[in-house]
């Protein structure tokens, strides 16, 4: 058995955000590649009319889990909900659960975040700022903790365009706001907003910075490691290819593209995409919660977890590939054919918005309104820009992460534990890759059935027919309009009928005296 996975044998994990999109990758990882794990507590919160055992049922039954399944039918009986609302005090915990993780817990990873880019800031502050010291101070309390690892973004310092592994200092000191915003209302909040926010582009990015300064600052016994992230995509390899669960980053562009409603998006061609695979970011964090236990470093470790420094991959060529796959496997029911562009010209981006977005959804809304059916395009054009736009601040620049932690540490693992817990991103085949990815946006995100490919390919025939007919009825109806008002076009019009005439004439001689 490999270092890592022995070490984790026998132990108690705690983790925050399990119902998450990493959450659960980490969960499925740690069950396959760790059998001889004691148990996992997750912190979980009732919701939508779920409450916590139910939602925790409910995603053990879901395909990511089918591996683990095969090799161990009972383990979910490794598996401990504890009814958690991070956004109270005390993180709503009761008194027997406090006890009882602070005598058990061995690890903790803390990966509950909301992750919104438009999050008012009270909430964005109150659950990844404070939430995660009212997390550390539960870790305080273990008796047997090992380490804990708390996962930020390579983002959190994205005014700078070089990103060290080092805690920057904090845009302000989180003590200060706390205490400042408790007794503001949400009005004033909102309008100061932009000037708290100063250079970094939403509410995400600044708590997460604050999060960090927390971590440092409030670890005090503690052994710590923080994962930065990049911008995480579907699986590479594990538990299967292109395994993605939600509309977040670039998954919903490749859709929205895929479906052919994207037409057009501000980002540079040449910009490097740092995409890193949800599995690597697993790997990365279990290996690193492994270091972290066994070195006892004395300052916190960051591992900025990230492509673009190894094995650099752009938006222009994604875009290519996004392209080339969903043409090859089309979605169902697509809007229009995908054929989505990038630009990083703002004009000739709004240009593409009217003539591909906003007038294609004006007449289809208009033959909805005819066949007596709601009007809707619009709106979800409306809808896609206003996300758009809060993503274009990632694609359309490049930043430059130093990556030595994640070096140093891939070196201290074993040639076996490089193989289970694989986070060399030199391996990553960037085409194969993106298509993997896409068609888990199609497979597990729409649900859709790879069997109905031939039905989609069907349909993009047919919308391919109505446009060449659309585009030829257009073209008349310009021309009779303009012919009707102007000599001038009349005498063009038959010059050129006259000259077709011509040719025909002169080629049909032509054949007859070659016979
Ligand atoms: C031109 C094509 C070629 C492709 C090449 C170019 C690609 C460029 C891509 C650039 C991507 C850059 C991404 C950068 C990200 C960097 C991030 C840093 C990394 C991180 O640390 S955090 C993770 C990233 N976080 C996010 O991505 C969150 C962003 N999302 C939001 O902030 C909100 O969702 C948003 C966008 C404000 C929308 O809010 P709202 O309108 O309130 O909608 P909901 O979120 O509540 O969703 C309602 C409903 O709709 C579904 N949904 C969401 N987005 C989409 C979508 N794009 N398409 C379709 N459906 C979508 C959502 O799942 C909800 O469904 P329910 O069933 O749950 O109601
Ligand atoms: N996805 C990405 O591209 C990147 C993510 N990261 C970081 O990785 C971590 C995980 O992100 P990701 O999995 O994508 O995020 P998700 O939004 O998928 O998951 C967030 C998790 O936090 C939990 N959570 C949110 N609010 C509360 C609350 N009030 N009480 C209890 N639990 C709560 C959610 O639980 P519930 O199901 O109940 O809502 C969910 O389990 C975050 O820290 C994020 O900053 C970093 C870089 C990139």
């Amino acid at each position: 058995m490999s270092s890592v996975s022995e070490w984790y044998m026998g132990k108690n994990v705690l983790i925050t955000g399990a119902t998450g999109f990493m959450g659960k990758v980490l969960v499925e990882k740690l069950l396959r590649s760790c059998p001889g794990v004691k148990a996992l507590y997750l912190l979980v919160r009732p919701k939508a009319g779920q409450s916590m055992q139910e939602r925790v049922h409910d995603m053990l039954k879901c395909k990511l889990f089918d591996r683990v399944r095969e090799d161990n039918p009972d383990f979910h009986q490794k598996i401990i909900p504890i009814s958690s609302e991070l956004m109270q005090s005390g993180l709503a915990l009761s008194p027997a659960d406090v006890e009882k993780l602070s005598s058990c817990i061995n690890i903790v990873f803390h990966c509950a975040a909301t992750v919104r880019f438009d999050e008012p800031l009270k909430h964005a502050l109150q659950l990844n700022v404070i939430a995660t010291q009212q997390i550390l101070a539960l870790a305080q309390r273990m008796q047997h903790l090992y380490a804990f690892i708390h996962i930020s973004t390579a983002y959190a310092n994205c005014n700078r365009r070089h990103i060290d592994e080092v805690i920057y200092p904090p845009p302000v000191e989180p003590k200060k706001l706390i205490d400042s915003l408790e007794w503001m209302d949400d009005a004033i909040v909102r309008d100061i907003t932009p000037r708290l926010i100063g250079d970094r582009p939403n509410t995400y990015t600044y708590t997460k910075a604050l999060a960090e300064y927390v971590v440092q600052q409030e670890s005090g016994r503690l052994n710590i490691g923080i994962i930065r992230p990049s911008i995480v995509g579907a699986s590479w390899q594990e538990p299967f290819p292109g395994w993605i669960d939600n509309f977040n980053g670039p998954s919903g562009v490749f859709i929205a593209a895929g479906k052919g409603i994207l037409r057009t998006m501000r980002a540079s061609n040449d910009a490097v995409a740092d995409l890193i695979p949800v599995d690597m970011v697993i790997n990365l964090t279990l290996a690193a919660g492994w270091y972290t236990a066994v070195h006892r470093p004395k300052s916190a470790l960051v591992y900025n977890c990230t492509t673009g420094g190894i094995n650099p991959f752009h938006w222009g060529e994604i875009e290519h590939h996004v392209m080339s796959t969903f043409k090859r496997n089309p979605l169902e029911q697509a809007f229009r054919r995908p054929n989505a562009n990038i630009t990083s010209n703002y004009l000739i981006n709004q240009y593409w918005i009217l003539v591909s977005h906003k007038f294609p959804a004006l007449i289809y809304d208009l033959f909805l309104r005819l066949s007596g059916q709601k009007p809707q395009m619009m709106r979800i054009f409306t809808r896609l820009h206003k996300a758009i736009a809060l993503l274009e601040y990632f694609s359309s620049q490049d930043w430059e992460w130093n990556s030595d932690n994640m070096n140093m540490l891939m070196n201290q693992l074993s040639a076996e534990d490089r193989r289970t817990f694989n986070f060399d991103v030199h391996q990553l085949n960037w085409p194969e890759y993106i298509e993997n990815y896409c068609i888990g946006t199609k497979k597990y995100v729409l649900n859709e059935d790879m069997s109905d490919i031939p039905a989609a390919r069907q349909h993009l025939r047919k919308l391919r027919n109505i446009r060449y007919t659309f585009n030829t009825l257009l073209l008349v109806f310009i021309w009779r309009v303009f012919i009707a008002r102007s000599q001038m076009a009349r005498n063009i019009w038959y010059f050129v009928v006259s000259l077709c005439f011509k040719f025909l004439s002169y080629f049909r001689a032509s054949s007859t005296l070659t016979n």
